[in-house]
């Protein structure tokens, strides 16, 4: 393809001013699918059938985990923190799991109610897809869960900007800014045209389709905040949506926060050099990077599960079923405190305590506060699972 044709086949930039004055050039995306259409290559076709494979065998290996629900949880939890990071808030995963282990405690962190709101727009778009196609009411929908109550609900939760924003380092002016998204009254025909690309039925293999999409809405930025962790959203949506995946667990923002300047790069040069195949080709690369490790985690739980399984048969003679029982529990809630015990096993104060510290002396589980009262264990190797990025 010579440059005269793929320069504008993203979109163009409009010249726009400010009252002041001050000029400044926004950003009109093409609707999507890209023309001239896609070129792919053999590099673009390995990478896609590469990807094609793993993710099949990650949502193969989900299936094999006695409770695929439990890992999705966990996994959820790690890409709020993963996604949030992104943003700048600083909580961790062992934050967000002891915040859970004592969810009405008066010093959460602020950032932790961050990456809650997270799991709360991952679970709601998860269950809306039930009834509503990935939308620009999901979107919307979505936005309003992920900005309720945080720093950032003054930026209008749910409802697309009415303003002209721009992306560039901190403090810097529109009119220096690295990228300016489409004006304000553009932004209701570009999610529609969006959404029409969403659900025409093209020939356009499933992934290449998604990467489209995710690039395409960054583009566009349609919020004042969250375009970020909506389009990330997006992305697993799309997968489930089309049942790619049965269970959402293909998270980029670990591949999308180690190369965030390649991430940045791939997306300011599809608008201005129109090459979507180069953004696709980083795309597929993270796909297959993610899958694989998901895989990995997956393989690791089932055989943490069996090994501790096998320790309790062998160490509690009359109470190995409650002990189970509180180990399943553990996948869901790696931090506990007795009273979650009790709950999860039905047990009274006293068993309750005896088991979670018999569980302590076979190192499964570890005392993390170090007082003697309101003590708090966790299931260490379990949570060092995800603890990569
Ligand atoms: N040239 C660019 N430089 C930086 N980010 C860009 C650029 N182009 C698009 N983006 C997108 O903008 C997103 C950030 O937008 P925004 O701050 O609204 O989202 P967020 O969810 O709050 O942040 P984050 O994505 O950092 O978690 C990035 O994740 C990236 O997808």
């Amino acid at each position: 393809m010579d440059s005269k044709q793929t320069d504008r086949r993203a979109g163009r930039y409009l010249m726009q001013t400010v009252p002041s004055g001050e000029g400044y050039r926004a950003f009109m995306p093409e609707p999507l699918p890209p023309s001239p259409k896609l070129e792919i290559d053999d590099d673009l076709q390995v990478l896609l059938s590469q990807a094609d494979r793993v993710l099949g065998r990650l949502d193969g290996s989900i299936e094999t985990l006695p409770h695929p629900d439990l890992f999705v949880m966990m996994y959820v939890r790690k890409e709020a923190v993963l996604s949030s990071q992104i943003e700048g808030t600083q909580s961790s995963l062992q934050d967000v799991l002891a915040a859970e282990a004592e969810v009405l405690s008066p010093d959460r962190p602020k950032d932790v109610v961050e990456v809650v709101n997270y799991v709360a727009a991952m679970n709601h778009g998860l269950a809306r897809l039930e009834a509503l196609p990935v939308s620009v009411r999901l979107i919307r929908e979505i936005h309003a869960e992920l900005l309720a109550n945080v720093r950032g609900s003054h930026l209008t939760p749910g409802e697309v900007r009415t303003s002209q924003n721009w992306i560039g380092p901190a403090g810097c002016t529109l009119s220096a800014a690295a990228f300016v998204p489409p004006p304000p009254h553009e932004i209701g025909p570009c999610l529609s045209n969006l959404e029409k690309f969403l659900h025409t039925d093209s020939k356009l293999p499933l992934l290449l389709k998604v990467g489209l999409v995710h690039a395409q809405f960054e583009t566009i930025h349609p919020f004042l905040d969250g375009n970020g962790r909506v389009g990330r959203l997006l992305i697993t949506f799309l997968l489930c949506e089309r049942e790619v995946l049965q269970k959402p667990v293909l998270y980029l923002s670990y591949y999308f926060k180690k190369h965030r300047q390649e991430y940045y790069d791939c997306l300011q040069s599809v608008r201005d050099n129109g090459t979507w195949e180069e953004w696709l080709k980083f795309f597929l690369r993270g796909v297959i990077e993610v899958s694989k490790q998901a895989s990995e985690t997956a393989r690791r739980i089932l055989s943490l599960r069996e090994a501790h399984r096998q320790i309790i048969t062998e160490n509690f003679s009359r109470s190995a079923a409650n002990g189970h029982r509180l180990l399943d529990h553990l996948y869901t809630q790696p931090i506990i405190t007795v009273k979650n015990a009790q709950d999860a096993t039905g047990a009274s104060y006293k068993p309750a305590n005896d088991l979670v510290n018999r569980m302590t002396e076979l190192g499964i589980l570890y005392e993390i506060t170090g007082h003697a009262r309101n003590r708090k264990f966790k299931y260490e190797d379990y949570v060092s699972l995800f603890d990569d990025g």
